[in-house]
């Protein structure tokens, strides 16, 4: 009788335990981390997904880094860029800097573009006050046979620790940007081996040898999907795709070499909003109409109105005021941001500048922009 009982009690309990450890743990667990991911401010996801907003929404491109001089100290404490992207801590305390400092409504992780190529095979070094040096360059197929394509999670693990721990300490504040290169602009720097104002060595690229430089950007293409997605698994809110160098392609060239890769880029990406910024590719605003994103960034060469005309009213516009309009006066800033924002009427709009904010630009200028776009209705 007593024995038959402690086996009935343990027999409960075993199951109340199995109960507890596989069904209500699991369930506090994933309630737990959907509180904790809840977004307190999440104007910027809902302006590009084109949902009711109070107001809009602002960040700023290369906002980290740059401008504050809390970056700058964090840099002198290691031995330059490189290490600092790659040391996640420090990574993330400077993504975090311009919400604390500026009061963004989001933040952008810190890295680079370049670190793409590097995970191909292909390392970069940052020349101070010169910008990126490749010591090798792809110029033919034997280059090329080299490459690999880039596993997010685990070429890129650096990023992916820094996303983690900048998403702890966000605790839900403002979303978190993830980012990459366009393969043409990645594809420009890995052909030219540094920066240049006419990009002639990879332009040559696309006439001398297309096979090869399709082959190529496949590769970039695909190694930025898996570092997108890796970004995304960590937590990343939204992701933006960087065409700086759009701008000196010729239309058909453009269409061909970089329009089709960021194409499969978007159609690829399914789990968060996506925005493409394309600087300089003017030429081709309609067919960035037709990509599968939900927001197009303009640069302060476009039009505002003609963009709305040629994009189309499904997609949220980024942009787009003068980086060099943060060199006025507060009253000047000021106005400067008012007539940007009168322009795009409050419609499906992210406010940002035409480009990354220019290194030399008074931080506190950059408050008036971010305050004036807050208190703008
Ligand atoms: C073309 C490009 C690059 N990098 C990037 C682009 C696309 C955007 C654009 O068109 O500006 C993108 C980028 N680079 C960096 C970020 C971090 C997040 C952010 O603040 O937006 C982002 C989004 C850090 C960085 N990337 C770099 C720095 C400066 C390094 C330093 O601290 O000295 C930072 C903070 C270096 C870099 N990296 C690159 C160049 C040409 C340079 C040198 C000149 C420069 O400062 O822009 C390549």
């Amino acid at each position: 009788m007593k024995k038959s009982f402690l086996r009935e009690a343990f027999f409960i309990f075993y199951h109340i335990a199995l109960f507890e450890f596989f069904v209500v743990y699991p369930k506090i667990k994933i309630l737990a981390y959907l509180c904790h991911m809840q977004l307190k401010n999440d104007l910027l996801l809902r302006a590009a997904k084109g949902e009711p907003v109070e107001r809009t929404p602002v960040w700023l491109m290369r906002q980290a880094g740059r401008i504050l001089p809390e970056y700058r100290a964090v840099r002198d404490s290691v031995s330059g860029f490189i290490e600092l992207a790659q040391t996640p801590d420090l990574a993330a305390e400077v993504t975090i800097q311009p919400v604390d400092i500026l009061g963004v409504d989001a933040a952008i992780i810190f890295s680079d573009i370049l670190v793409i190529p590097e995970a191909m095979g292909l390392p970069y070094e940052m020349v101070e006050k010169r910008g990126p040096y490749f010591p090798n360059t792809i110029q033919s197929e034997r280059d090329l046979k080299k490459l690999k394509i880039a596993n997010g999670s685990h070429d890129l693990k650096y990023v992916i620790d820094a996303i983690l721990i900048t998403k702890r300490a966000l605790n839900g504040r403002v979303p978190l940007i993830g980012f990459a290169g366009a393969p043409w602009t990645i594809f420009a720097y890995m052909i030219e081996g540094s920066g240049s104002k006419t990009f002639s060595k990879a332009r040559a690229m696309l006439y001398t040898h297309p096979k090869l430089s399709h082959q190529l950007l496949q590769m970039i293409t695909e190694s930025t999907i898996n570092y997108l997605k890796a970004q995304i698994n960590a937590g990343v809110n939204l992701v933006q795709i960087f065409d700086s160098w759009a701008g000196i392609l010729p239309p058909n060239h453009y269409d061909e070499f970089s329009l089709r890769y960021i194409s499969q880029i978007c159609d690829a990406i399914t789990e968060v909003p996506k925005t493409v910024f394309a600087k300089g590719a003017f030429f081709a605003r309609e067919k960035m109409g037709a990509l599968n994103c939900e927001t197009i960034g303009l640069d302060w060469n476009m039009g505002i109105a003609e963009s709305r005309n040629m994009i189309g009213p499904n997609k949220t516009l980024q942009g787009n005021l003068d980086p060099a309009a943060l060199y006025g006066n507060a009253n000047e800033v000021e106005a400067a941001t008012i007539a940007m924002l009168d322009q795009f009427k409050g419609t499906r709009h992210i406010a940002n500048l035409g480009h990354g904010v220019y290194p030399d630009i008074d931080p506190e200028m950059v408050k008036v922009f971010v305050n004036t776009v807050k208190n703008y209705r």
